[in-house]
């Protein structure tokens, strides 16, 4: 079946209506969302106030929600009125509107795309369901979207103690990101200080600090256009003989420590007018840019990160809330009638939107499964970016959120169902709850709440007694320039553990739900367990030393978590000669298969089929080939390097004609040029390829005749 176009669509748009009633007719009721909003807004509040409840787990480390817009007034009418001018008679003089998304249920949500197909009889409508967690129909206000996303899952608070929050809005241009990411912006910017300041109270009473107003807040906004960052904080520097607004270039790169932090303007801000006022500035400016461009918004990702310091504790890495306007996900034939630079842009859009989608969904697989997946985020500046989101090794918890936007419209359809394909899949299950997994002293994700509670005694003792121990050798250092010697320290003696450990860890509390727990919030908790009941609050002194034991239990702790991953890896890795190829979920080897094609599929064949013949271990051959291809494709910097040998290409030549051969060769080198692009190797091979391939189709094609003409008859 063949998708239909928009004008064939428009055209026959009153049959589709009455496929589409017919089929609505027998769907089942509408499933609604689960919980009020009123209730999300007072779990919210019960979980700000509520000391013994502050553990971010809400589930899932990915949440995928769909959003549709509402029709907008005349829009069918002026996009799809087709080329009347140009005769196209058969779109309908009056074009309104007919929908292409159907809400099925909103929590867990399930979009239906129908859409429009050619049959050898004539047209008619498929119907694609699409699963996410949460779903959301036209009549959902940004409050509601607020609400279910950012509230629901507590990425505020997770931001105030130290984790990653991050939104992404993905969609076809014009289907509502900027509109969700504005309104979840301003909604942001409202409660930020709200909620930091009820954060900020628990934690300085918990430490006895004066000052409550222990967060520091720095903002910047950045513009991904193609390969090119800009900071969109800053006025543009006037603008060029185009009128584009010149940008200065901002660099991405990973620096030594291993962060990546561009170099932007970061502003501090202190109140939710601040933020407001920065925030309405930049879209200003990035709204300015894109209207100077003769295009819209749609062709760059804008990222707003707000880092939140914490001052009490200097030595914590900062909390970040990241959202990202994601470019339009143009389709490729669509760019093609757009100039050289907007293709450049589109592909460059396009490869960052495939290396983000690669990335959330190892994430999210890494997440439900607990495996260690390979993340490739530093394949391009959009995921570099999104870093401390996607770098496993990152100390620091994060929760992403990915909101799927698509047009109403059935003329939209193909669009929506590109869309829905590409976010769908990082629906996961929640994380397994912990099996009965035997116990394993190093593997902290064994551990039931005894062993938890043990660990904990165990760790703050044996620091207790380090830190004696280095009094001891102190006053032992002083008395010893004294001449004296004092008595050696005796093991047994008991020793202040600092906390106390059954207050800290109360419940069912095990050793996941601290691990989960950013070390800001863990420091927290330990501050609270030192101090005894109806105690004055704790010196500042001694404060210190229980921040600073604290933090080392809790870096232990996810070192352990961390480390007890990697064997994990290693197991998979070493068991992974055994599995068969399509089995193995290795992100590289995607990778390669993506860009090999149909080429992967022969080389398995060809091995499996040489297995065979030979009596040879099928699983073995395919794995090994797959080796091979892993390591050229690796080699040649991720690409397909295609390679023939001398003899060949001279035959080849020899038979094209040395003219032709090097026009063919010049031609390419100029159309990489005219697309900037700098790797003129790759375009002299892609010629050669070519010409190659032409020349062994033509061979085949000479060899076939002739034996066909050499049988006997
Ligand atoms: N939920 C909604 N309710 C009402 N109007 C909406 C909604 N979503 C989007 N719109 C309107 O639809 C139009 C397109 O939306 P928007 O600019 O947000 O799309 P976009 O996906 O960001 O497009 P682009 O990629 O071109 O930037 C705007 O006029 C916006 O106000």
């Amino acid at each position: 079946m063949a998708a239909a176009s928009a004008t064939s669509i428009t055209s026959n748009l009153s049959l589709f209506r009455s496929l589409l009633s017919e089929w609505s007719a027998k769907q089942p009721k509408v499933k609604g969302l689960a919980t009020t909003p009123e209730e999300i807004s007072a779990s919210f509040d019960r979980r700000l106030q509520d000391k013994a409840s502050g553990i971010h787990d809400t589930g899932k480390d990915v949440v995928v929600a769909f959003r549709t817009r509402p029709p907008l007034e005349n829009e069918a009418a002026e996009k799809f009125k087709g080329n009347q001018e140009e005769g196209d008679l058969n779109v309908p003089a009056e074009v309104t509107f007919c929908e292409g998304i159907t809400l099925a249920s909103a929590e867990p949500g399930v979009f239906i795309a129908h859409v429009p197909s050619v049959k050898w009889n004539g047209p008619t409508l498929q119907h694609k369901a699409f699963d996410a967690d949460l779903a959301f129909g036209p009549h959902i206000d940004n409050e509601e979207v607020y609400k279910r996303t950012v509230v629901a899952n507590d990425l505020i608070p997770l931001a105030l103690s130290g984790g990653i929050s991050c939104i992404l809005a993905y969609g076809q241009t014009g289907s509502g990101k900027t509109f969700t990411m504005e309104g979840l912006e301003h909604r942001i910017a409202r409660d930020l200080f709200r909620v930091a300041e009820v954060m900020g109270k628990r934690f300085a009473e918990a430490e006895g600090a004066e000052d409550q107003d222990i967060f520091e807040f720095g903002v910047t906004f950045l513009e991904l256009l193609g390969k090119h960052a800009s900071d969109l904080v800053e006025q543009p520097e006037g603008v060029d003989a185009k009128g584009e607004p010149i940008r200065k270039e901002v660099p991405i790169q990973e620096d030594k420590a291993g962060d990546v932090r561009p170099r932007l303007i970061s502003t501090t801000v202190k109140s939710s007018a601040e933020l407001e006022d920065l925030i309405n500035r930049s879209l200003a400016h990035r709204r300015t840019s894109a209207t100077a461009r003769n295009a819209t918004s749609s062709r760059s990702h804008a990222v707003l990160t707000i880092r939140v310091k914490n001052k009490l504790l200097p030595y914590a890495e900062e909390g970040q809330l990241i959202l990202v306007d994601l470019a339009g996900s143009e389709r490729y034939e669509d760019s093609k009638a757009h100039d050289k630079q907007r293709m450049d842009e589109s592909r460059e859009n396009n490869k960052s939107l495939m290396n983000l989608k690669e990335c959330v969904r190892a994430k999210a697989k890494m997440a439900a499964e607990e495996g260690f997946v390979h993340i490739p985020w530093r394949m391009n500046k959009l995921t570099m970016l999104l870093k401390p989101i996607f770098d496993i090794e990152s100390r620091q918890q994060s929760k992403a959120i990915i909101i799927a936007h698509v047009s109403p419209h059935i003329q939209d359809s193909v669009h929506s169902v590109n869309t829905l394909s590409y976010a769908s899949p990082f629906k996961t299950a929640p994380p397994k709850p912990r099996g009965p997994a035997p116990y394993d002293p190093q593997d902290p994700r064994t551990w039931n709440h005894e062993q938890t509670v043990s660990w904990l005694k165990e760790e703050f003792i044996k620091r207790a007694k380090q830190r004696k121990q280095s009094e001891w050798n102190m006053q032992a250092k002083k008395a010893a320039k004294e001449g004296k010697k004092l008595k050696p320290l005796d093991p047994n003696l008991p020793v202040n553990t600092i906390i106390d450990v059954d207050k800290l860890c109360p419940g069912e509390m095990t050793a996941m739900n601290y691990a989960k727990m950013y070390v800001a919030e863990f420091v927290e908790r330990c501050l609270q367990a030192a101090r005894k009941e109806g105690d004055p609050p704790l010196s500042q002194s001694y404060a210190t030393v229980v921040k600073g034991i604290s933090a080392e239990v809790a870096g232990q702790l996810y070192y352990l978590v961390l480390t007890a991953k990697t064997r994990k890896r290693t197991a998979i890795m070493k068991s992974r000669k055994t599995l068969e190829v399509k089995d193995t979920y290795d992100e590289e080897i995607q990778m390669a298969q993506l860009a090999y094609r149909e080429k992967w599929n022969h080389a398995m064949w060809d091995a499996t089929k040489k297995a065979q013949e030979q009596g040879g271990d099928v699983a073995e051959a395919v794995a090994k080939m797959a080796d091979v291809l892993m390591e050229e494709w690796k080699a040649n910097g991720g690409r397909v390097v295609e390679k023939f040998s001398d003899e060949e290409i001279q035959e080849a030549k020899a038979e094209i004609g040395a003219k032709k051969w090097d026009e063919t060769i010049e031609t390419e080198l100029q159309r990489a040029e005219n697309y900037h692009v700098q790797d003129t190797e790759w375009a002299r091979n892609t010629a050669i390829k070519r010409m190659v391939d032409a020349f062994r189709e033509r061979k085949k094609t000479i060899q076939q005749g002739s034996s066909t003409r050499d049988s006997p008859a």
